[in-house]
């Protein structure tokens, strides 16, 4: 396009499109006054250019981050050099009401800022303007894909009828653990649990009340353990609980609290008040195992020995600890 000298007449037409333009834009003298304010702010802000103009940003926005924003400004003026700041790092500049029909979970618009020096004809910058860019689709896209991905890896980390962690992430966890002995040395504890005659209460009242057994066990697992502690379903009605900074007496008193708070609950389902029990078996790990498997074997052989010895009760690794 051939360049030509811009007339007076040419500045409407510039002026026309500046206020029309589908981004905010506002000059600042380096006082931070305001000397152009165009149609999206105005449509925006609620603030016409004549109440607007002149007047400093700071009193007319107070809720505005005037020290960052005079950080940013000074930069650009001393740099003369542009900036820009994305909406994940700062979600907007202006809190205007977000518009757009499609992404109207967010009440308040996403923007991109870009702040530009304006040099006057004589080389010095004595203004700045802001570019207002809504980026409130974009966001909102992005937000909901990650929202999405964090429920997807949830779902691929739990057991959908308990809630409870599955087997894969749960051992993960154990592995992770036993690592952190491995280093430490700390105390810690594992703990078997496993329903006592499920087959039976299957058999006789159905699954899908064996089904609210379970679900009612994982509840009250989650309700006796610490935000640290961590449950997993190992199978069908086994279950298994990483308790870390546990000894011996902890985990006991944690067990026998599991173990009694089952025993006298009564699940109502299906017209039923189902009782049932748990055998629980407890491991701590010692310097001479060579994995975390070796862990989980001997809670899992502490848990036999609980079935073995009469079921509903706590049996540990160390004979001599043992309580029932
Ligand atoms: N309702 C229901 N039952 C399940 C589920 N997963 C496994 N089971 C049942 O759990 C029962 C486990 O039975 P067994 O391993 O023989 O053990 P038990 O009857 O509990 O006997 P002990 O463990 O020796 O006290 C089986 O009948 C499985 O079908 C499930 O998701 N829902």
């Amino acid at each position: 396009m051939p360049q030509h000298e811009h007339g007076p007449q040419d500045f409407h037409w510039m002026m026309d499109m500046l206020e029309s333009v589908d981004l905010g834009l506002v000059v600042l003298d380096l006082e931070f006054r305001i000397e152009l304010w165009n149609g999206f702010m105005e449509n925006h802000s609620g603030l016409g250019a004549g109440q607007a103009l002149g007047k400093s940003l700071f009193q007319l926005f107070p809720e505005l981050p005037e020290q960052w924003l005079r950080r940013k400004v000074d930069t650009v003026v001393t740099l003369n050099t542009r900036a820009f700041t994305c909406w994940e790092q700062r979600p907007r500049l202006f809190r205007f009401h977000s518009t757009r029909p499609v992404t109207g979970t967010h009440e308040y618009m996403f923007q991109n800022l870009t702040l530009h020096p304006l040099a006057d004809a004589d080389g010095q910058i004595r203004r700045v303007c802001l570019m207002i860019h809504d980026v409130t689709d974009v966001a909102a896209g992005k937000l909901a894909l990650e929202q999405a991905n964090e429920r997807l890896a949830h779902l691929s980390m739990t057991d959908p009828l308990t809630g409870l962690l599955n087997r894969g992430s749960w051992e993960g966890l154990l592995h992770a653990e036993y690592s952190r002995y491995r280093r430490y040395r700390h105390a810690c504890s594992l703990v078997m649990v496993d329903i006592d005659n499920f087959k039976l209460l299957n058999d006789t009242h159905g699954h899908l009340p064996g089904d609210d057994v379970l679900r009612h066990l994982s509840g009250l697992i989650r309700h006796t353990l610490r935000d640290a502690d961590m449950a997993g379903r190992y199978g069908g009605e086994e279950f298994g609980i990483i308790l870390p900074h546990t000894d011996v007496d902890g985990a006991a008193v944690i067990c026998e609290r599991l173990r009694r708070s089952v025993d006298e609950a009564r699940v109502g389902t299906h017209g039923l008040q189902l009782e049932y029990t748990i055998s629980l078996g407890v491991a701590q790990p010692t310097p001479s195992f060579e994995s975390a498997l070796d862990w989980l074997q001997r809670a899992d052989e502490a848990l036999y020995r609980a079935k073995a010895e009469g079921r509903n009760r706590v049996c540990f690794d160390q004979p001599t600890a043992r309580i029932s």
